[in-house]
């Protein structure tokens, strides 16, 4: 029962204990996941929950595809339910839900169940409504979170389900004993750089605290494995300060997002290392004819300004997405506290039960 007592920037500071327990308990918490890969021929898995727990799967998709060597599909639970995606092959459906009680994630799994797919749940609630539908659980073990917007159950999401297809990938041997030993070296250094990464960016935040608690309209520009962070970058970051956020991928904001561009407009990029970085400095410095209010998350040192959050990222391919998740969450916080919300708290606590969108 949710209390929403908690305060979500404790929660953000917690992320690193919680990810290195979920990282030190890899090989229990993904039997369960390893054994359905050896006893069926899984051609696809779908990943799929509602809003945070939806981004999540987005965020892990291309490592699933990549390590595990199937189809990996991530529809929104009603995409799935009305049936828009053909499952090809023998297929794994994997709810994630943290509080097991999203509706549509529930009934997306009852929809799993009679296609005939194999159907897992990832809650942190065991004996949540969710489990009540699915073939197996896989335990989030994140700790509480008495808070409405999510932070460090995203992170857990993130690092549980890497887990899962990096040991599963090491027992089907579709990866090397080598790639296996770099993976967990990479996602273990990453996990260490999270406390790290929220300090540095509730300092940045507070250096440019009077121009942010202004902010009334955001983007979230970005690309590449990004893209399920910059969903959940921009829900944070709408759901904690209550204004108009929104996020696009960089190339598809060259089509027409542009026009709209003006002091009004904060723009939040999000420059990991990749071959879009430079294009996105590019659109950048344009549209700094038309706003000054532009921030950008990078680890390129030459990028140093005040406006800019500069850290020193791991910056693993596969794995900056945990890493770059982190700001978007101390913004998200900070900017409702400095604009005078309590971030913690619902707007309506009996919105779902009205909506009937959670089994509250
Ligand atoms: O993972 P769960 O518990 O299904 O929650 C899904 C979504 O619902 C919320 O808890 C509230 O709407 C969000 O924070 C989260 O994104």
């Amino acid at each position: 029962m949710k209390t929403f007592l908690g305060d979500m920037h404790d929660y953000i500071y917690e992320s690193e204990k919680v990810a290195l327990k979920v990282f030190s308990n890899r090989k229990e918490l993904s039997s369960d996941f390893i054994n359905v890969f050896k006893t069926n021929e899984i051609e696809t898995i779908v990943l799929t929950g509602a809003g945070t727990s939806n981004y999540s799967a987005q965020g892990v998709r291309t490592f699933f595809e990549k390590v595990l060597k199937v189809s990996v599909l991530v529809p929104l639970t009603n995409h799935f339910i009305d049936g828009d995606y053909m499952v090809k092959g023998k297929g794994l459906f994997i709810g994630i839900s943290a509080t097991g009680s999203s509706a549509s994630t529930i009934n997306a799994l009852d929809k799993a169940n009679s296609l005939g797919m194999i159907t897992m749940a990832l809650t942190n609630e065991l004996e949540s409504e969710v489990v009540k539908h699915c073939d197996k659980t896989i335990f989030l073990d994140h700790g509480i979170e008495d808070v409405s917007p999510k932070s460090k159950s995203f992170i857990c999401e993130l690092v549980t389900l890497l887990c899962c297809a990096l040991e599963t990938a090491r027992e089907l041997k579709t990866i090397t004993n080598i790639e296996y030993e770099e993976y967990t070296a990479e996602l273990n250094k990453t996990i260490l750089n999270l406390t790290t990464i929220a300090i540095k960016s509730d300092e940045w935040f507070k250096r440019n605290e009077l121009d942010l608690k202004q902010c009334e309209r955001m983007i979230l520009v970005g690309y590449g494995k990004n893209y399920g962070i910059l969903q959940e970058g921009a829900l944070k970051i709408l759901e904690c300060g209550r204004f108009q956020t929104c996020f696009y991928e960089l190339e598809e904001f060259m089509h027409g997002i542009y026009h709209s561009i003006d002091e009004n407009c904060y723009l939040l990029y999000l420059g990991d290392k990749s071959k879009y970085y430079q294009r996105m400095i590019q659109l950048k410095n344009y549209l700094g004819e038309f706003t000054s209010h532009q921030y950008l998350i990078t680890s390129q040192m030459d990028e140093e300004t005040e406006k800019n959050l500069v850290i020193d990222f791991v910056e693993s391919e596969e794995f900056s997405m945990i890493e770059y998740i982190v700001p978007c969450q101390i913004l998200a916080y900070r900017i409702a506290i400095s604009k005078g919300i309590n971030p913690n708290k619902p707007s309506d606590p009996y919105f779902h039960k009205k909506m009937n969108s959670k089994f509250i």
